[in-house]
């Protein structure tokens, strides 16, 4: 008898909860979709490693229209990639759910706050981000663009670098700099704040591309979660240490002076003030800090990518040196916001890099209220996505979206795509904070990287060579496509570093005349296979690769002809007029 109430309470309660969402289901199954399974929904699409799960995302994208629904579980997610529904969707949405397991990261802050938190937040910060702000940087991000460079030369000295690893550093350095007011010399610790937040984003990946670990149950009971609060707390200890630094430091406001702008705009201070005013608590605004540097990651990549295409476009290099040259001639002297202002090129090359591979891969909004999209509506209590990666290359908005083209952005030729076509930095009132400059679109990020760019520019050209040593059966670009998926995280697994995982490094050679005269400088750019998966070790198994102590060994070589004939698929490289 028990059982048959009980059976019939549960039918009761199913009942109600499926009849209180009877418009979501009604609107959801007007939009097309994979087929979903009862409670799973879709999600059994995703059952693979976490590092296939967005090349498969990428894959339904791209097989399915222009908008679909996906349900993920009991959740109903939409994914569009139609710029008018992009418009749509960020103008009127401005809550970021599905961010709490980033929370379990960083807490609330910008990027995760709910709107009501986040409005509060994004008053006070944006007052620290305004254009003339900004641009009276212009002399700190020449210095430490300089001190990059004696980076690359001191450490380089004919060997290979990881260059993304220095530019990391140099995103931070800057940040502090600029933001915190702190001499990046005067405080320890930022190559392991770094790791941290490195390893933080690469946790949040595998979470988000694990059916398990969506669910706090499992989550919670996993050991990434109890590494996440081990890396949290250094993190925080790491912001600790330098606003202990700044309450003691009698130098405080030494960037910023009075006849630019208030003394109080300066990040620190605005968010130090308003911990004083009550508007912000302590955990607030060392979470706001952490998210701030954690974002010159970023930067980062995007400078990290940008080399990459200057590596497999020597002509877009040498047009870059070109220009450069035109504004600076030979002379080594600092850079000024004229200059920058007159970058154009660099500027479309920068734009160009990030069509193709943006660093965010998709935009994601929560739907608070129904929203009408042509002859969709979106219901509420659903999440929408809008994958930039697929946006950004949709052959009806780009011709021969694969070319790496610069000149799409000429003003000619932008006038013909349709507005939010193109969204790197997101858009709307939650656009990204660093493209908080009025001017243009998108030159807050530029802007804050141009000097850097331009070094790490004129790294890569110099007069120098460029020399692609990509193995001929192993296409660079199909492998950069294949894997230009999570963005950030696969930038980093993919073009540099992770020597567990990745199987194509992206790397740096000088000449040892690097440190001659300017003119005589010879870079060797040069992207390449990691040197174990070259053409000449590859064909002659039995012998060690020059520089190498030991031949491999029959199961080194095994993996390595499995990986191999992983990577043939040519994506890319048959599109691309610059090669
Ligand atoms: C190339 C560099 C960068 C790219 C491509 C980028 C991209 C993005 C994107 C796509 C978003 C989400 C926007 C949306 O949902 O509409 C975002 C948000 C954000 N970005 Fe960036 N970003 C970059 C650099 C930076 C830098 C340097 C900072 C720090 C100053 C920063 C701070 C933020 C913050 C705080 C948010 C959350 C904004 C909010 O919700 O109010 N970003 N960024």
């Amino acid at each position: 008898m028990l059982n048959i109430i009980l059976f019939i309470f549960a039918l009761i309660f199913l009942a109600k909860y499926h009849w209180n969402r009877r418009r979501l289901y009604y609107h959801a199954w007007k939009i097309e979709g994979p087929f979903a399974w009862p409670i799973i929904g879709s999600a059994y699409l995703f059952i693979r490693r976490h590092e296939d799960v967005y090349n498969t995302a990428t894959k339904l994208i791209n097989s399915q229209p222009p908008i679909f629904k996906l349900w993920m579980g009991t959740k109903l997610v939409i994914l569009t990639i139609q710029p008018t529904h992009a418009e749509v969707i960020l103008k009127t949405c401005f809550n970021r759910l599905g961010t709490k397991q980033l929370q379990e990261l960083i807490h609330v802050d910008l990027f995760t706050a709910p709107v009501d938190i986040w409005r509060t937040h994004r008053k006070i910060i944006n007052k620290s981000f305004n254009t003339k702000i900004l641009n009276s940087y212009v002399d700190i991000f020449d210095k430490r663009a300089r001190h990059l460079m004696r980076q690359f030369e001191e450490k380089c000295d004919g060997n290979y670098i990881d260059v993304l690893e220095e530019l990391l550093r140099c995103s931070l350095d800057t940040a502090c700099e600029v933001l915190l007011d702190v001499d990046p010399n005067s405080i320890t610790g930022q190559a392991r704040y770094i790791a941290n937040t490195n390893r933080m984003t690469r946790i949040s990946v595998i979470r988000g591309s694990s059916i398990w670990l969506q669910s706090n149950f499992f989550w919670r009971y996993s050991s990434l979660h109890q590494e996440v609060t081990n890396l949290r707390r250094e993190a925080m200890d790491f912001i600790r240490q330098i606003i202990e630094k700044k309450k003691l430091d009698t130098g405080l406001y030494k960037n910023c002076s009075e006849d630019n702008f208030g003394k109080d705009k300066l990040l620190i201070n605005n968010l130090i003030n308003s911990m004083e005013a009550g508007e912000l608590d302590e955990s607030g605004v060392l979470d706001e800090i952490h998210s701030i540097l954690a974002a010159g990651e970023t930067a980062a990549i995007t400078n990290a990518l940008l080399l990459c295409m200057m590596g497999f476009h020597s002509n877009i290099q040498k047009n870059i040196q070109k220009k450069l040259d035109s504004i600076f001639g030979h002379s080594d002297r600092i850079v000024t916001l004229e200059d920058v202002n007159r970058m154009y090129y660099l500027e479309r090359v920068v734009k160009e890099t990030m069509r193709l591979f943006p660093p965010a891969p998709f935009l994601r909004r929560s739907v608070d209220e129904d929203i009408k999209l042509d002859s969709h509506v979106l219901p509420k209590g659903s999440e929408v996505f809008i994958p930039l990666v697929s946006l950004h290359r949709r052959p009806d908005l780009w011709n021969d979206p694969l070319v790496f083209d610069p000149d799409r952005f000429l003003a000619e030729n932008e006038t013909s795509r349709p507005d939010y076509s193109y969204l790197p930095f997101g858009c709307g009132r939650r656009n990204c904070l660093g493209n908080n400059v009025p001017e243009a679109k998108v030159k807050g990020p530029i802007k804050i990287n141009r000097r850097r760019d331009r070094l790490a520019i004129q790294l890569g050209i110099g007069t120098g060579i460029v020399k692609r040593r990509i193995n001929r059966g192993t296409s660079v670009a199909s492998k950069y496509d294949l894997k230009t998926k999570m963005a950030a995280f696969a930038a980093r697994k993919f073009l540099l570093f992770s020597k567990a995982t990745s199987r194509i490094q992206f790397r740096i050679q000088f000449s040892s005349s690097f440190s001659s005269q300017r003119v005589s400088r010879i870079f060797l750019f040069t992207v390449s296979p990691s040197p174990s998966h070259t053409t000449s070790w590859r064909h002659q198994p039995g012998r060690a690769r020059p520089g190498r102590k030991r031949a491999p060994t029959p199961e080194e070589l095994r993996r390595r002809h499995k990986f191999l004939s992983e990577t043939r698929t040519v994506f890319l490289e048959p599109h691309s007029r610059s090669h």
